[in-house]
């Protein structure tokens, strides 16, 4: 141990006032950005409480809080000693800030997990017996996994409500073997995936139907809420049926292609009126309250329903989760819907992920395979599915993944460079990237922010034979489709037009994997503002100016927006405040309303506060969202941000076409093979014994 070490991290018989040094060197990680002002101050509490703490255990907590702003809702002591420099955000390889300052690599040298599980043990801090006389220790040790209390707490319930769930057995429809086979009579697919998926949501409280882009979710649960609610609306008691998504985005696109599966469907029009096509966020069903992060719907004000069904559920967090289950009445069934290889939320838990860990091998008992064979008319046999039993795999009896794209077939560039992506195989995606065959698929490797090529892609070419989308379309369109200035505010060519802007915009997309750095969101925003004024596109390239895309980044209630939302700044037609005062022309941000009315609302731009310029968005925040044209902007240097999950995540948000833009060879092939890593209890703990 060097010297260093022995006085950051002395034995417990040292003078309590080395822990400041601890402190100094975590103000020294936070001054360089490796660290949040928030993870110190949790270290600085905890000496506040006991003064005598040891310099591991306040190390372990500010390393245990910073793990939560990178998704890990505990620290695993084990996998933290074997890369400790994992631990922080430490900078991208090749930059030099912070070079004089001590890794935790250099503390922790020598330290074994064992001693520092020791140490966290004997600490009055921490509650290493969960569930006994510790409970309002403000850590919690669980073998070498070190959690704050509040997402242990959240992790147990999401353990036990999910347990309870899945024993429950809900009394079967009646008629299911008929449903099931009158609502598939097209089946064309051996195993039928979506039918056997329904078979199962229809029997249990609990069920995960996860599947990648196109593969039928949608379809799938349109059908499931026939087979529901056929025998109910027959015997006049029908079922209250919500449907809900993790942001307004995915909320307004679920509505959209539920009420266009939902008219397509054969079942009689009763059935069918008895089916919502009206999709809510999870903060506006559980009834969010300003200021406070508890909801109006909890355990003791369960929410009004029968069956809830939420889309795109790897964006739910653990502490959603925990809401969201506590908030559901124990008769009614959940359906989970979703795409488990997608990035995980931005907040800490994997849940989807985590659930979905047997999805994959199937993992069904020999009386889940009986009974879907039963019920659902075929045989799974020749699926290559691996066995499970109900005991080791509880979650797997209740979740079905859809293998088969019916949007991106075998010809689809896209569809293949996300299943290899999905593999980790870089080799074979970069091969598919440079098949000539896939016309969807688009690569280049820029030279750097000037290159002409990245101005050419970015203003696009609506009118060309075989265009690709770019921003230039939406710009060009705002300013030759916009209404005379004289037509009255009242007009609905003012709202048509400002839709119609909003579209053309949602058809592509900038999407970067990194926040900082040249290519990083903040600088190409900046940039690419300054290219489309230049070319005489935008009026301006700084604070608000007409055609200025915006992002909200925080739930607005007063003004309606949600987290997520995109609006446009264009200057519209408003009648006057006072009667007798003359209409005006003014700036306002245009949003959609996200409530399929297809409406829009008109906000002041100086009362958006949490916006910034999206002409280039992280793909964490695309989750949810589809564009005809998406373009990836890989940065310069390699990062433990950059995994196969983000690349996945951005080549599935382009429903037409995907553009992969380089700025260096080797790290689109080094992010493909880098898998994410997110820690969680969630895979060991859900323990349940068979309802048989
Ligand atoms: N069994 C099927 N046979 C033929 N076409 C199907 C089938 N299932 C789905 N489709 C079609 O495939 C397309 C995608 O289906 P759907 O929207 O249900 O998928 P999804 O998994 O919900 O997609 P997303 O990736 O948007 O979440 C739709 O056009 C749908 O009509």
């Amino acid at each position: 141990m060097s010297i260093e070490q022995l006085d950051l991290l002395a034995p417990s018989e040292a003078p309590p006032a080395l822990n400041t040094d601890v402190l100094h060197q975590l103000e020294q990680w936070v001054e360089v950005g490796w660290l949040r002002a928030l993870d110190r101050a949790l270290a600085v509490f905890l000496l506040d409480l006991a003064p005598d703490s040891e310099p591991l255990v306040l190390l372990a907590a500010a390393l245990a809080s910073h793990q939560l702003g990178h998704g890990h809702v505990c620290l695993d002591l084990g996998a933290t000693l074997q890369a400790p420099d994992l631990s922080l955000s430490l900078p991208p390889e090749g930059q030099e800030a912070g070079r004089d300052i001590l890794l935790p690599s250099q503390l922790l040298g020598g330290v074994t997990t064992q001693a520092w599980c020791d140490a966290l043990a004997a600490s009055p801090m921490v509650d290493n017996q969960p569930g006994g006389e510790h409970c309002e220790r403000p850590l919690v040790l669980h073998g070498q996994r070190l959690y704050l209390r509040r997402y242990w707490r959240y992790e147990r319930q999401v353990v036990a409500a999910l347990g309870r769930r899945l024993q429950a057995r809900p009394a079967l429809p009646a008629g299911l073997e008929q449903g099931l086979e009158r609502l598939f009579a097209d089946s064309r697919q051996h195993p039928d995936w979506q039918k056997l998926a329904c078979a199962l949501a229809a029997r249990g409280a609990f069920s995960i139907i996860t599947g990648g882009p196109g593969t039928g979710k949608t379809t799938t649960v349109v059908r499931l809420l026939a087979l529901l609610q056929e025998p109910t609306v027959t015997a006049g008691q029908p079922l209250r049926i919500r449907l809900a998504a993790p942001t307004g985005k995915a909320a307004a696109r679920l509505t959209e292609s539920i009420g266009r599966q939902v008219g397509s469907l054969q079942v009689s029009a009763p059935v069918r009126e008895h089916i919502p096509t009206q999709v809510a966020t999870l903060h506006r069903l559980l009834g969010s309250r300003p200021d406070t992060r508890h909801f109006r719907h909890h355990a003791g004000n369960p929410l009004a329903l029968d069956v809830l069904v939420v889309d795109e559920a790897s964006m739910i967090d653990l502490e959603m989760m925990a809401s969201l289950l506590a908030a559901l009445p124990p008769h009614a069934r959940l359906v989970l819907l979703g795409d488990k290889d997608q990035l995980a939320s931005v907040e800490a838990g994997a849940v989807l992920g985590d659930l979905c860990r047997d999805a994959e091998a199937g993992r069904y008992s020999e009386d889940t395979r009986q009974w879907l064979e039963q019920v659902g008319g075929q045989s799974i046999a020749a699926a290559g599915l691996q066995p499970g039993d109900v005991d080791r795999h509880p979650l797997a009896q209740q979740t079905v993944m859809l293998r088969h794209s019916h949007r991106f077939g075998a010809d689809s560039g896209i569809g293949e460079l996300a299943r290899t992506v999905n593999r980790a195989d870089a080799q074979a995606a970069r091969q598919v990237l440079g098949q000539r065959q896939y016309r969807d698929l688009h690569s280049h490797l820029a030279s750097g922010l000037e290159d002409p090529r990245l101005a050419t892609m970015i203003l696009g070419n609506a009118a060309a034979a075989d265009p690709l989308p770019g921003y230039g379309d939406y710009l060009t369109l705002l300013a030759q489709q916009r209404p005379a200035s004289d037509l009255p505010a009242d007009d609905p060519a003012w709202e048509d037009w400002a839709r119609s802007v909003l579209e053309a915009f949602d058809r592509f997309q900038v999407l970067c994997a990194v926040r900082k750095g040249p290519w990083g969101v903040e600088s190409l925003n900046r940039h690419l503002a300054g290219l489309l004024q230049r070319r005489g596109l935008l009026p301006a390239a700084q604070g608000w100016y007409e055609g200025r895309p915006v992002l909200v980044t925080r739930n607005d209630y007063g003004l309606g927006l949600m987290n997520g939302d995109i609006g446009i700044a264009l200057t519209i037609r408003e009648r006057p405040l006072h009667a007798g005062e003359p209409e005006r022309m003014v700036l306002r941000v245009a949003f959609p309303r996200n409530d399929g009315s297809g409406r829009l609302r008109f906000v002041l731009p100086s009362r958006l506060s949490e916006v910034e310029t999206v002409f280039a968005m992280t793909v964490h925040k695309s989750q949810g969202s589809e564009f005809a044209h998406a373009m990836l902007v890989l940065p310069e240097t390699r990062s433990p941000l950059l995994t196969k999950e983000l690349v996945y995540t951005a080549i599935t948000r382009a429903s037409r076409d995907f553009t992969l833009l380089e700025t260096r060879t080797g790290v689109f092939e080094a992010a493909v093979a880098q898998p994410v890593r997110r820690l969680s209890g969630l895979d060991l703990a859900v323990e349940v014994s068979s309802p048989d």
